[in-house]
């Protein structure tokens, strides 16, 4: 199963092509990790496939079926998204948070409470439950981004620079979530500055170089070019 199609994307910003004809896909239980220097487009790709940028022209269809064009609510229901930055809202509190993304994904109430234990137990935050995002150090704010993100069954995960702000143990229990999801079939998409930090994670990579597709591959191919260029 093709969890996501990119096909032929292009995106133009203040009338700069800023990608140009990206066309990849991203099979189920796969991580693609998207690389590239800074203003590579990395970002911008993530916010097309996301809909928060509209792409000039180009095709994107997650689980073979959904296509973002013809039923974005559906579309965007299939994927979870984990940002560099916490997008927290200042006037909801923590469990707040996590009961929107409840409702927003359908989550059954039974298994979300479960979740939510779980992970609040795993990032160490479950005496924060009540505090408004205000209350929390900039770690804990991305950890509660976090588990938001890791709550739905959502076919497709997008990560903006994962481990951002998190310390080792964080760290730690984010990736044993990761690869749990990945085991049951989730694909993932993201992106990184540092792949040796993702190289046991990631299947795929794809660098990116003004906005253009320069190279892709698995990541064994990816060291094996790096290992050449380093000698
Ligand atoms: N709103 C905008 N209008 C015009 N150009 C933009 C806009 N947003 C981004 N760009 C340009 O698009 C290019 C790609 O930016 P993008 O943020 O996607 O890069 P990136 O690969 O994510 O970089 P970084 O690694 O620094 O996060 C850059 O040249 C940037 O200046």
């Amino acid at each position: 199963m093709k969890t996501l199609q990119v096909h032929d994307v292009t995106t133009v910003l203040s009338n700069k092509k800023i990608l140009d004809g990206i066309t990849f896909d991203v099979n189920s239980g796969e991580v693609m990790a998207l690389v590239g220097h800074n203003g590579a487009g990395k970002s911008t790709l993530i916010k097309t496939i996301l809909g928060i940028l509209e792409k000039a022209s180009g095709q994107l269809t997650v689980m073979e079926k959904f296509d973002q064009d013809e039923d974005f609510l559906k579309f965007k229901q299939q994927i979870s998204y984990l940002p560099e930055e916490p997008l927290l809202l200042t006037e909801f509190t923590v469990m707040q948070h996590f009961q929107l993304y409840g409702k927003s994904y359908h989550i059954e109430e039974e298994i979300l409470h479960e979740r939510i234990e779980r992970y609040l137990k795993g990032f160490e935050l479950t005496d924060k439950q009540n505090e408004y995002p205000e209350a929390l150090s900039k770690g804990m704010r991305q950890k509660v981004q976090t588990i938001c993100a890791f709550l739905p069954d959502a076919p497709l995960l997008v990560i903006d620079e994962p481990f951002m702000g998190l310390d080792i143990y964080a760290i730690q229990y984010f990736e044993e979530i990761l690869r749990e999801k990945i085991a049951n079939g989730t694909s993932v998409l993201l992106t990184t500055h540092q792949l040796d930090r993702v190289k046991n994670i990631a299947h795929h990579y794809i660098m990116l170089q003004e906005g253009k597709m320069i190279q892709t591959g698995t990541i064994n191919e990816f060291k094996t070019i790096k290992r050449r260029r380093e000698q």
